[in-house]
């Protein structure tokens, strides 16, 4: 680390509007030493360690010190001001609604499948956390309300379900298949409560951060809360909890719809107007979790740039590329780089991303249908009149806009020659403000020549009709997109390295092909089953021959079946593998080969 990145990088908490005091300790000063005193292995370890005393100390002790130049004083500094690691602090709750052998296991069709089912889903109780009174013991008066500060945790109120290993927190995507999970284990309670701390984030931030640590608090992941909802109300039918909700769902939307996020795109012929989203973190610094990486990044991105200020915007643009790829939830993939290759090349926010718009369709499309469930219930409630003018508004002004959004993304990222939906890349300009961008829609190209699985995510999001020929095309393309193995779906074809590309099958992008294949195009029912067997096979597998379930599989015949690549080493646990994995063996049962 060069002192340049040092001043480069300072002045200013890398968090960016963060509220939480912990922010303070993600400014550069403290990153850097950390950096050079090289005791934590993961960037993420010191974010997640607690500081024994409050940022008011810790930085006087820090000006007094010469941690800032001299690894040996940035060690000591450290030692002394922070505990050695993340231990984990919050408490391993009871779930109440947890029983020994759901349906899921009783009615296993075999040993091996009953077997399965039973382990996964004894899972859940050990990556259950609650943080609610995380430090109780200690939060006594002012010297209490001091130490709060020490943690960069976000304090959830109810159990939450994490993903497992250095994912010690809530993970705003990941939840949505930790929901379906706990509702095919039985457990609407937990599945409750792991929503209402997303709505409860919602409450606090105005937005469902990536991930419930302070320093997350400068983006988002993939918008499916309003599925969290929609999954938890068919389960409950709790129509007084969904009144509640309707209004965080529409705070959460006025977020993802900031003038930053949003890219109009006028189509000459038509002389029409759309209006589409893209990714966009609201940081020009490196990511506190992966500071390291982010400035090693952003030095060889721009090496070759000479003068000094050019250097610090074209550094600045490239941290908040990186943070925008984390916020996709595809942390790293060649989707987002220019060259298709090597991440000194990210783009994200010069991006239109299909599966990013799908989600928003799909946003839309399930707030007009809850408040329209809302509505029935309140059908006979004359007292209620306001509340079902509101829930008419939401239903008129929702369906409108997933008309609008749907004839977006088909006038926008329908590729009617590969039959699918693609992202969509447009050159940034010189001096452009980061909002408000328009461009001709013959000034698009399309970002990769090479398909996705996130290509195929508008059709999850309802982006055509069901049974529709659209819908049949769609799997035909998938078919002929060399994603899918007999190991499961890979990510991408490119082999870039990173952990969203080839050789790399994830549950989420698995459980959203499969579940699109049934409803959008039941006919291929039969292919849906497939699919749901070979990402069955594989994770069985490597359960068997490593005792884990993983955060990602390697689609080629490995000695694991374990995936690898970018900026971690492989994560074990793991949350949403665990959900999709329950969720397919409910519908399919194990594979009887
Ligand atoms: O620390 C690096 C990045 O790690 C997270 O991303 C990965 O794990 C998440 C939790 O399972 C998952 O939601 C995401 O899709 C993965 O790529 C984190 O979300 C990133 O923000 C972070 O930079």
């Amino acid at each position: 680390m060069t002192s340049e990145d040092d001043v480069e990088e300072d002045g200013g908490a890398a968090t960016d509007g963060a509220q939480a005091p912990y922010a303070a300790f993600c400014t550069a000063a403290i990153l850097a030493a950390v950096h050079r005193a090289a005791i934590w292995r993961d960037s993420k370890d010191f974010v997640d360690t607690r500081s024994r005393s409050p940022p008011a100390k810790v930085f006087e002790a820090l000006a007094q010190s010469r941690a800032a130049t001299c690894s040996v004083a940035a060690r000591e500094f450290l030692n002394e001001h922070f505990e050695s690691g993340p231990r984990e602090r919050s408490k391993m709750p009871e779930l109440a609604d947890w029983r020994s052998e759901p349906a899921v296991a009783r009615g296993a069709r075999c040993e091996k499948s009953r077997e399965f089912a039973t382990h996964v889903h004894e899972l859940w109780r050990v990556l259950a956390r609650l943080d609610a009174d995380d430090y109780a013991e200690e939060e006594v008066g002012a010297e209490g309300e001091a130490r709060r500060t020490t943690s960069s945790r976000i304090r959830l109120p109810y159990p939450a379900v994490v993903p497992g290993e250095r994912f010690r927190e809530t993970y705003y995507w990941d939840t949505y298949w930790i929901v379906l999970g706990l509702l095919t284990s039985e457990m609407p309670a937990t599945a409750l409560g792991v929503t209402n701390n997303l709505l409860y984030m919602v409450t606090t931030y105005g937005f469902v951060p990536n991930g419930a640590r302070v320093y997350y608090l400068n983006r988002s992941q993939p918008p499916l809360l309003s599925s969290c909802v929609a999954e938890v109300f068919q389960a409950t039918r709790d129509v007084e909890w969904l009144r509640q909700a309707l209004p965080l769902l529409v705070q959460e939307y006025a977020y993802l719809t900031r003038s930053e996020r949003t890219v109009t795109i006028r189509d000459t012929e038509t002389g029409e107007t759309h209006e589409l989203s893209r990714y966009f973190a609201n940081t020009t610094r490196p990511r506190p979790e992966s500071y390291r990486e982010d400035v090693e990044v952003a030095r060889r991105a721009t090496r070759k740039v000479e003068d000094a200020v050019a250097k610090l915007e074209a550094k600045r643009k490239i941290y908040r590329h990186l943070a925008s790829a984390a916020e996709s939830g595809f942390d790293f993939s060649s989707r987002w780089f220019l060259d298709g290759d090597n991440l000194e090349t990210i783009r994200t926010c010069n991006i239109i991303p299909s599966d990013l718009n799908g989600f928003m369709l799909r946003v839309e499309t399930q707030i007009a249908l809850l408040a329209r469930e809302a509505l029935v219930s309140l059908e006979n409630e004359d007292e209620l009149f306001a509340e079902r003018v509101y829930l008419n508004h939401l239903l008129e002004k929702f369906s409108r806009a997933s008309e609008v959004r749907r004839r977006a993304i088909d006038a926008v990222l329908w590729d009617d020659d590969v039959k699918r939906w693609r992202d969509m890349a447009f050159e940034p300009l010189m001096g452009e403000d980061t909002r408000g961008i328009v461009r001709d829609r013959d000034d698009l190209t399309a970002a990769s020549e090479s398909p996705f699985t996130s290509d195929f995510t508008p059709l999850w999001c309802g982006a055509c009709d069901p049974d529709s020929d659209q819908a049949y095309e769609v799997v035909e393309s998938l078919k002929k997109s060399k994603l899918v193995t007999d190991k499961g779906i890979a990510t991408s074809l490119v082999e870039s390295g990173q952990q969203w590309d080839w050789p790399n099958a994830w549950a989420p992008e698995t459980h959203m092909i499969v579940e699109a294949i049934q409803i959008f195009a039941p006919r291929e029912e039969e292919y849906a089953k497939t699919l749901a067997h070979s990402w069955l096979r594989t994770a069985h597998q490597a359960w068997k021959s490593t005792g884990y379930m993983h955060e990602k599989y390697d689609v080629r015949s490995t000695e694991d079946g374990v995936g690898k690549g970018g900026e971690y080493i492989p994560q074990r646990g793991f949350g949403w593998t665990n959900g999709v994995t329950l969720r397919l063996l409910e519908q399919y049962g194990f594979p009887q080969d």
